[in-house]
């Protein structure tokens, strides 16, 4: 059977449901364009969803791949992590081949984003699922007639066995800013981080792909066009006050984001940004 693309209902939204031959699967969500499952052939869930998520069609939905965008977390004025999480977005293109399939999900300013953020744009979001890959590639074009810059994420929730006995290498040698500790910028000295208590930090221009160990699965994690990395879990405190989050949610999960954070991305009229977020199960 080739690959396929469904419409499903997915907790009372519409999703889509990808399929390819070798047994990927993922979910997407119209609702904020968000990737909630990924499940490489022969393997596991690797993408954390929290069961304690909203699915109302209004509030932001915990776990999965959420799209932060014009905003990432609070660096602005606007609603924390942007618009295009809480908003529908419609689909423009479905593809399926032997081996791949590939949905483009879309937003363009409506009369509530332009209330918040008055910028005409087009921001569509890429799904593809080709063998034991998924790549989620966040294409953002100026449509206005004045220039707009912005901050965005791919808040990817990855799941892990036991976040303490995750190991996520490649960050060696990198500075970050550490929101868990007044924002103070530090250097990355360990060949691995752990996550032990509570973490949020964004590591600046990271050019390398960096791997995931989880016990005997690995995950490797590339992205072209973010140069950020944001490592984020927010340990027992601030998850007991996560009202989405079951208590012991944090030690299931990792977020490992491909970020452009540090710097706002500008972009004239009519002009296009790409960035890319791929995770490769190993
Ligand atoms: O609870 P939210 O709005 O989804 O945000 C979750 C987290 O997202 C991370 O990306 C930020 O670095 C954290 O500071 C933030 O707490």
């Amino acid at each position: 059977m080739p690959a396929t693309i469904e419409t499903i209902d997915f907790h009372g939204q519409p999703a889509l449901a990808l399929a390819t031959q070798a047994g990927a699967r993922a979910v997407v969500s119209l609702f904020g364009a968000q990737v909630l499952s990924w499940i490489p052939p022969g393997s596991e869930e690797r993408l954390y969803l929290s069961p304690a998520a909203v699915n109302d069609g209004s509030s932001a939905i915990r776990g999965g791949i959420p799209v932060c965008f014009p905003q990432f977390a609070g660096l602005g004025k606007l609603p924390k992590h942007g618009i295009l999480r809480t908003r529908p977005s419609v689909v423009n293109e479905q593809r399926t081949g032997d081996d791949y399939a590939l949905v483009t999900l879309r937003f363009t300013e409506t009369d509530e984003t332009w209330a918040i953020w008055p910028q005409n744009f087009v921001a569509e979001l890429t799904v593809v699922v080709d063998g034991g890959r998924l790549d989620v590639e966040l294409e953002v074009e100026n449509t206005g007639h004045a220039p707009f810059a912005f901050t965005a994420a791919l808040h990817t929730y990855l799941r892990v066995r036991e976040v303490e006995n995750a190991r996520l290498e490649g960050l060696y040698g990198h500075n970050y800013r550490d929101s868990a500790d007044h924002d103070r910028i530090k250097r990355d000295s360990g060949d691995v981080v752990v996550v032990e208590d509570e973490t949020d930090r964004v590591y600046h221009d990271v050019k390398r792909p960096l791997l995931l160990r989880d016990g005997n699965r690995n995950l490797g994690i590339n992205a072209e066009g973010f140069p950020d990395v944001v490592v984020w879990n927010p340990w027992e405190e601030r998850c007991a006050a996560l009202a989405d989050m079951p208590a012991n949610g944090f030690r299931h999960m990792l977020c490992v984001e491909a970020a452009a954070a540090r710097q706002r991305i500008e972009l004239d009229a009519g002009e296009s940004w790409v960035g890319r977020q791929s995770l490769i199960a190993l």
